[in-house]
């Protein structure tokens, strides 16, 4: 812990292991129609009842047949649309098939109908493929008895179709967190008032926002608290009374209209405070009667990239999901960084035209434009310096936004 004057800066992983040490999965399960649980982590693991596809069928409209019939003229027994269920097919004979429809008992494989021409109503096989060509087989997608989806999995898009494939139309997920937000700030107002002088829009509420309800967290908003101590106890209070996590943005530095720290520590604890970061260096972490405690700094980007970097692998751990921190890719950076800092910097970069990345001119952390253009962060480790070519790490917002 520090005094506040001159803060002895804990090395990021160092903080983000000591807050993970505080997290214990929230526990609890419900089930949800698989339709619902996007953002969700999955409970328990997703075993499948059934094959995926059910049958060996075709990828092609066309005809089925034997490989060894290829080269006779053939005549066309059967008709079989996606949805009906064939018959077998004997030697010497073809079925007129369609894309999805199961392959008939005997049938080895389907010539899509532009490598075939009909003489007097039977088949001729223009073009030959390879025997089995064009037939997908019964369970090369999912094996009945399989694991579709990990207990941990976070349910999107994709692992949501992959349930749905499976034949699940319930899905058991774990508990959402509840987490009370507000911002501080006297200087803050809601958009869509007038923006008196000396104010400035909140844009951090939308941010954290859309962020937890991205990570399929609950959110209880107490809106905007005003910059006294008094005020911030309260709210604090009445946050931890209603929520499983409080997150705050603002009012967590060092000057005399900063609150939350003081408040923190008169409400409950504070366990940590000041990382080196860049941006996001006051970051807080504590406890409020049963709930944690977690300042963001008030500066826009400085709570976007501490919202990513540490409180999104808390609320995913508090939800049981298997993999709590993004996935870096070594790039080529395409710019140089002369100016190392001693904190562990995040740099809004895109990647440009080359395959290298780019940095938004501006690195302020009040520049919330500097996020939106970026594909992501250069995570540059603190007290490095780098030129145009050097290789660098990249987390794409991809992998933190999702
Ligand atoms: N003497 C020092 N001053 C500062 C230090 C320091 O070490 N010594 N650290 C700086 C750093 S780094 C950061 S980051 C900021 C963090 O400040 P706070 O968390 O106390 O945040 P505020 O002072 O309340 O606000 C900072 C900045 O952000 C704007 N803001 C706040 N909330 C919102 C919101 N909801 N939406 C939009 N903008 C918001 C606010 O107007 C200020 O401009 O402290 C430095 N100071
Ligand atoms: O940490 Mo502050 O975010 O450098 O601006
Ligand atoms: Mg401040």
């Amino acid at each position: 812990m520090s005094d506040g004057k001159k803060p002895g800066l804990i090395p990021l992983d160092d903080a983000l292991a000591a807050l993970l040490a505080e997290i214990e999965p929230l526990g609890g399960v419900e089930t949800l129609a698989t339709a619902d649980a996007r953002g969700r982590v999955l409970a328990a693991d997703l075993v499948s009842p059934v094959d995926v596809p059910p049958a060996d069928n075709s990828a092609m409209d066309g005809y089925a047949l034997r490989a060894v019939d290829m080269t006779s003229l053939l005549p066309v027994t059967q008709r079989i649309p996606a949805g009906s269920v064939p018959m077998p097919l004997a030697q010497g004979e073809a079925a007129r098939i369609f894309t999805g429809a199961h392959v008939p008992p005997g049938a080895d494989t389907v010539v899509m109908q532009e490598y075939t021409e009909l003489v007097d109503g039977r088949l001729r096989v223009t073009q030959p493929v390879t025997a089995g060509a064009n037939v997908r087989l019964r369970g090369e997608d999912v094996r009945a008895g399989s694991v579709v989806l990990p207990a941990g999995a976070r349910l999107d898009a994709v692992s949501l179709g992959l349930a749905a494939t499976a034949g699940a139309a319930q899905l058991t997920v774990t508990r959402r967190p509840r987490v009370a937000v507000f911002s501080t700030g006297d200087e803050l107002v809601m958009p869509g008032e007038p923006l008196p002088p000396g104010a400035i829009y909140n844009s951090n509420r939308f941010t954290l926002r859309a962020l937890l309800d991205g990570l399929g967290c609950e959110v209880v908003d107490l809106g905007i608290v005003p910059d006294n101590l008094e005020a911030t106890r309260a709210a604090l209070r009445e946050a931890a009374s209603k929520a499983d996590v409080i997150l705050t943005s603002g009012g967590v530095s060092v000057g005399e209209e900063d609150h939350l720290r003081p408040a923190v520590q008169a409400e409950g604890k504070l366990d940590l405070w000041a990382i080196a970061i860049k941006p996001g260096k006051p970051f807080a972490y504590g406890r409020v009667g049963d709930a944690h405690f977690i300042g963001l700094p008030g500066n826009p980007v400085s709570s976007l990239v501490t919202f990513l970097v540490l409180v999104r692998p808390a609320l995913l751990k508090l939800q049981g999901a298997a993999r709590l921190t993004p996935r870096g890719y070594r790039l080529v950076a395409g710019f140089d960084w002369p100016k190392p800092d001693k904190r562990r910097e995040f740099l809004r970069v895109r990647l440009d035209d080359e395959g290298g990345l780019a940095m938004f001119s501006n690195q302020s952390s009040g520049v919330l434009t500097s996020a939106f253009w970026a594909d992501g962060l250069l995570d540059n480790p603190s007290g490095q310096a780098f030129k145009a070519g050097d290789t660098v790490r990249f987390i794409p917002f991809a992998e933190l936004l999702a």
